[in-house]
């Protein structure tokens, strides 16, 4: 069952144009990968899914819904966590969990979510306190909140040490296990390949390739994504048709 389905998606701030005419697909139960350089437009591309930012044009449809106009509805079955995402110091871990239980209408028990997520000898703990590490798994679980269909996670692992990174990274392989699915953005070519079922390199707003990281790597004659990568980038450079 398709759960994303994106045609022709512009988006444009002034005359800067973030997303340029994207076309892409999510199956149920993927963790799609949405990956590129800074400024690629991953980040405005998952606003727009995610109902946070309207599009300038192009079609599309997130479990059914248009993300803008059934924005409220679809809040209720989407959990998302931003990239430069923060809670104020003071609020405690379990304070947090009950904050986000209260936006929706039924929502997961978030002590059993405490739980699962090991978090619950941290519930006294203040936000400010808790190192990379623990914050992004706070805010995995906090995504998880309001029992989600679908989970946009944005630059999860960037500046986390490279043990955290991997314990992040068996998280949410832990979400896809559950069956969810997820959107994962990420500018570490590894990190995609580790991870997704499907992969989008995104370039100047453009979806420059798409495919399992095993196929792109084998598109373009290399051993590994973060290789094709810049065989890929540097074909659409030279005008080669890659995608
Ligand atoms: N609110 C905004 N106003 C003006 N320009 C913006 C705005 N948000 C993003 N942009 C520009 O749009 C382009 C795409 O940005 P976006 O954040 O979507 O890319 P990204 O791939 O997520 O980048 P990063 O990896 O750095 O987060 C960039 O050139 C950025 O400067």
């Amino acid at each position: 069952m398709t759960v994303i389905e994106i045609e022709n998606l512009t988006k444009r701030y002034r005359n800067k144009v973030a997303v340029d005419g994207v076309s892409l697909r999510v199956e149920r139960g993927q963790v799609y990968g949405i990956a590129g350089t800074n400024g690629a437009g991953k980040t405005s591309l998952v606003e727009c899914m995610s109902g946070l930012r309207h599009r300038d044009g192009g079609d599309l449809r997130v479990l059914g819904l248009d993300p803008w106009t059934d924005r409220r509805a679809l809040q209720q079955r989407i959990g998302v966590q931003l990239q430069e995402s923060a809670l104020p110091d003071a609020l405690r871990v379990g304070e947090a969990f009950r904050l986000y239980a209260s936006l929706y209408a039924e929502p997961a028990d978030w002590r059993t979510l405490m739980e699962q997520w090991d978090l619950a000898d941290k519930q006294r703990v203040r936000f400010g306190g808790l190192s990379g590490g623990w914050k992004q798994r706070l805010f995995i679980a906090l995504a998880l909140v309001g029992n989600p269909e679908l989970v946009f996670l944005d630059e999860l692992t960037t500046g986390l040490d490279p043990v955290a990174r991997r314990t992040t990274w068996s998280l949410i392989r832990a979400l896809r296990d559950r069956g969810l699915t997820v959107v994962l953005v990420t500018h570490f070519m590894d990190e995609a390949e580790a991870l997704c079922d499907q992969v989008a390199i995104v370039d100047h707003g453009r979806v420059i390739a798409s495919g399992a990281p095993a196929a792109l790597a084998a598109r373009a004659g290399t051993d590994s994504l973060d290789n094709a990568y810049l065989v890929l980038v540097d074909g659409t450079r030279t005008g080669e048709d890659v995608a």
